[in-house]
């Protein structure tokens, strides 16, 4: 194995940048012997502005309508050699208001003073058992669409959505199928892009990227398949992509380097499957959730920082473009895709 980074650090000694696992990985249930019951107040989620992983998260919770029943809770996305820190700015509290750390570390550390993994967000906390229950987003997200629905309104809850809800039985064959491809090649392929540290590393990541684009591009155009990705409805599917197309042209296509084609000028169809979300206005979802969790700015500078383009304290230029940083709904230019 490659010597293992340091916190501050992306890649590998070779070059390459992997993603660690996640290792609290427990749910949160109804069944008799649960550890974790669904209990309003119980449970906070700590995520930052930055991350899409955190994003996801952020992202279900508004659209289950779970903001009263989960705490939500903000630390700085500026990374530094001690981890994320809770310092006030960046939309972060001045302090970790469960415990008044300073650092994300020392909640990791609380779950398990023996924890060696990275100190990530999302992290769900559980303030009764006083511990991590999960920290692996693609988990998170799957409990928050059904574990709390004895809680919430009958709308809200997965069993009485007309698709069947964001992860419906018939199309978890295809749904689990599109992820694993989206996560290596463009969740996760834009970081490993834009985090690689030699050429070979990097190429050897930027056109699988694109190729998994036009892959996307072309879904859209099948029949089924729009506007959302399976069709009428969202689905599991179209939350994980978003996270990732919502940050792509104003930071991973300049600062990560993704930069073969752009979703506005080149993908039509992945552009208005874009737009769409970003600008719905309430009426099939939670009230603006996909356009509240975003802020464009974050990204433009975050991804920035995280690239160590900019050194802490250090003066540095914010790329100001694309302008806007998403087209308005109907925008004649890319109205050609469906
Ligand atoms: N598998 C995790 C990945 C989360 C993740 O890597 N988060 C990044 C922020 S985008 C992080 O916290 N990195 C800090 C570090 O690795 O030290 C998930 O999807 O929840």
């Amino acid at each position: 194995m490659p010597e293992k980074a340091p916190i501050h650090k992306h890649a590998d000694a070779d070059g390459q940048f992997r993603r660690k696992r996640s290792q609290f990985r427990d749910s949160i249930s109804s069944s008799p012997d649960s550890e974790f019951p669904p209990e309003k107040d119980r449970y906070a989620l700590y995520i930052n502005q930055g991350c899409p992983w955190a994003h996801r998260a952020n992202l279900v919770r508004s659209l289950k309508g779970l903001e009263s029943i989960i705490q939500l809770i903000v630390c700085d996305f500026e990374l530094t050699k001690e981890g994320w820190l809770f310092t006030g700015r960046n939309g972060s509290d001045e302090k970790d208001p469960l415990y008044g750390f300073t650092r994300m570390q020392d909640l990791y550390k609380k779950a398990d003073p023996e924890y060696e993994g990275r100190f990530t967000v999302p992290a769900l906390w559980d303030k009764k058992a006083e511990t991590i229950v999960n920290n692996e987003s693609s988990e998170i997200i799957r409990m928050f669409y059904s574990a709390f629905d004895e809680l919430l309104p009958e709308h809200l809850r997965e069993d009485g959505k007309p698709g069947g809800g964001f992860y419906p039985e018939k199309l978890q064959k295809e749904i689990d199928a599109m992820n694993d491809w989206v996560y290596n090649t463009v969740n996760n392929g834009v970081y490993k892009t834009g985090f690689a540290s030699t050429q070979d590393a990097y190429e050897a990541n930027l056109y699988p990227l694109f190729e998994s684009l036009d892959r996307l591009e072309k879904h859209l155009g099948e029949p089924g398949h729009h506007p959302y990705l399976f069709g009428e409805y969202i689905t599991e599917a179209d939350i994980r992509l978003y996270t990732t197309m919502i940050r792509f042209d104003v930071a991973y296509y300049n600062i990560f380097m993704c930069n073969l084609k752009m979703i506005r000028h080149d993908y039509p169809r992945l552009s208005r499957w874009l737009r769409n979300l970003y600008w719905d206005g309430g009426k099939t979802l939670n009230g603006h959730a996909f356009k509240d969790t975003v802020n464009f700015w974050t990204y433009k500078y975050g991804y920035l920082r995280a690239k160590g383009r900019a050194e802490p304290d250090a003066k540095f230029v914010v790329p100001k473009g694309p302008v806007p940083d998403i087209q308005p709904l109907d925008d004649d230019e890319v109205t050609n895709g469906h």
